[in-house]
């Protein structure tokens, strides 16, 4: 460690000293809201605007446990540090865009960027470990995209299958993580020079796969958590003289330190947020285009008959119109979703349930893309009732309503499918019960 504070002390000059005090204060806290849903900033406590970005907010966790909120469960926001939410927010995202997300998990960019893509959009959201991809798949689907594939691939595999097919990347690397020491010890206990060189060598070759699937015109969002220069600035030297791209300045963010016009450093002594470095890069050069295959849909005729039967008798939209079955479990998938072959794909679009015997049991993905309008039967309890804290608890509560399957909301906020008879059975997802 101590070549670590010898190259900061080198880097920052007289700013070393207000940077140490500003490593032994408390990690700063934030949340963004979900551009998918309405209203949000009506049902929550009143925060601190986040200083760059619009949907974005700060809170004290002594005061404010959002994670612990029903709200969370509904997909309300995602939970932040205020640094990394500049990141998804300098991406311009047009609403039909194609995304890749090569590094995507836990998902803070991920469902940023997914909630702001059209139907017409799509999401790519990867993650070369398994585990991590699991938890970014959970996100996507608490934050109700539809729009988005969830895979677990090293991210170089998808260069010749969909070569020139992305209008944006979003190259959140791997790094040596010193801009998380204060908020993650494991950060500090595995840090090394060799590690910063290790990541580096890794960042390279992301940045070339990142070229080869952008199509010409197309942006690279590059961002890491850490200062070490041959992580950050030494990469985008690296792209811009081994590729054809070209800088596209940064808007400059009041405070920060740059060795690089046009790219962002950020750092704990001068934003409330821990270490981050972003720089966006854009393809001038022309693409070797693939024209890859679109997923066909496919479904059984007893799938299909148990779908539909469902929402005919408890819904009041339509059946979406290509679904894909696997092994019994239903996706809703877009006209314009890539065959993606042989990659590990853990969330094919939108998923709405399983199809058991001669019944279909809805999932928790699709109660949380629903409105009152869209369903026959509901309950609609407040974020401090007790029907809401029994319900997420896995408790059963009280008929009185129609038979069959509603939607339970909070405070208007889709929650959870449940089943009413006699009693109205728990639906919503033992993992989240709490
Ligand atoms: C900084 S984190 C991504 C954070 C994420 N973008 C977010 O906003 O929540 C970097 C990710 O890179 C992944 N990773 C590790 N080694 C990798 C490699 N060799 N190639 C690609 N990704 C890798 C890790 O699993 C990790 O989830």
């Amino acid at each position: 460690m101590d070549k670590f504070y010898e190259r900061m002390k080198d880097m920052l000059g007289d700013e070393y000293d207000d940077f140490i005090d500003a490593l032994n204060k408390p990690a700063v806290k934030g949340l963004y809201l979900n551009n998918k849903k309405q209203n949000i900033e009506k049902v929550l406590p009143s925060m601190k605007p986040h200083p760059f970005v619009k949907e974005g907010f700060i809170f004290d966790d002594q005061k404010y446990a959002p994670g612990k909120s029903p709200y969370f469960l509904a997909g309300l926001y995602y939970i932040q540090e205020p640094s990394a939410m500049l990141v998804a927010n300098m991406i311009d995202i047009k609403e039909d865009d194609y995304v890749l997300d090569m590094c995507a998990a836990p998902g803070g960019k991920s469902c940023s960027v997914g909630a702001r893509l059209s139907d017409d959009g799509l999401l790519i959201a990867n993650d070369i470990s398994h585990s991590r991809a699991k938890v970014l798949s959970e996100n996507v689907e608490r934050f109700g995209l539809s729009n988005t594939i969830v895979t677990s691939t090293d991210p170089l595999r998808f260069v010749s299958l969909l070569d020139g097919f992305f209008d944006k990347i979003i190259l959140d690397a791997p790094c040596s993580g010193e801009g998380m020491f204060r908020k993650l010890d494991q950060a500090v206990e595995t840090w090394s020079y060799e590690k910063v060189l290790e990541c580096a060598s890794i960042q390279k070759n992301l940045i070339e796969a990142a070229y080869k699937l952008l199509r010409e015109g197309g942006e690279v969002i590059y961002s890491t958590c850490t200062y070490s220069k041959e992580e950050n600035e030494d990469i985008i030297e690296y792209a811009l003289s081994n590729f054809d791209f070209e800088l596209v300045p940064l808007p400059h963010i009041e405070g920060e330190t740059s060795y690089m016009d046009g790219t962002i450093r950020c750092y704990p002594h001068k934003h409330e947020g821990e270490g981050h470095f972003i720089a966006k890069l854009k393809k001038v050069g022309s693409s070797n285009t693939i024209k890859s295959s679109v997923l066909k849909p496919h479904i059984s005729k007893e799938a299909e008959t148990n779908i539909r039967a469902f929402y005919k008798e408890s819904l009041n939209c339509k059946v979406p119109p290509l679904l894909l079955e696997n092994k019994g479990h239903i996706y809703a998938i877009k006209r314009h979703f890539p065959d993606l072959k042989t990659i590990r794909i853990l969330r094919n679009g939108l998923y709405l349930g399983e199809s058991k015997k001669n019944r279909f049991v809805p999932s928790y993905s699709l109660a949380l893309t629903l409105t009152k309008d869209d369903v026959k039967n509901f309950y609609d309890f407040k974020e401090e009732s007790e029907e809401i804290k029994k319900y997420i608890h896995g408790e059963t509560l009280p008929a009185n309503n129609k038979k069959g399957y509603g939607v339970i909301f909070v405070d208007g906020y889709p929650l959870s499918f449940y089943k009413e008879s006699n009693a109205v059975k728990n639906l919503f997802p033992k993992g989240l019960r709490r």
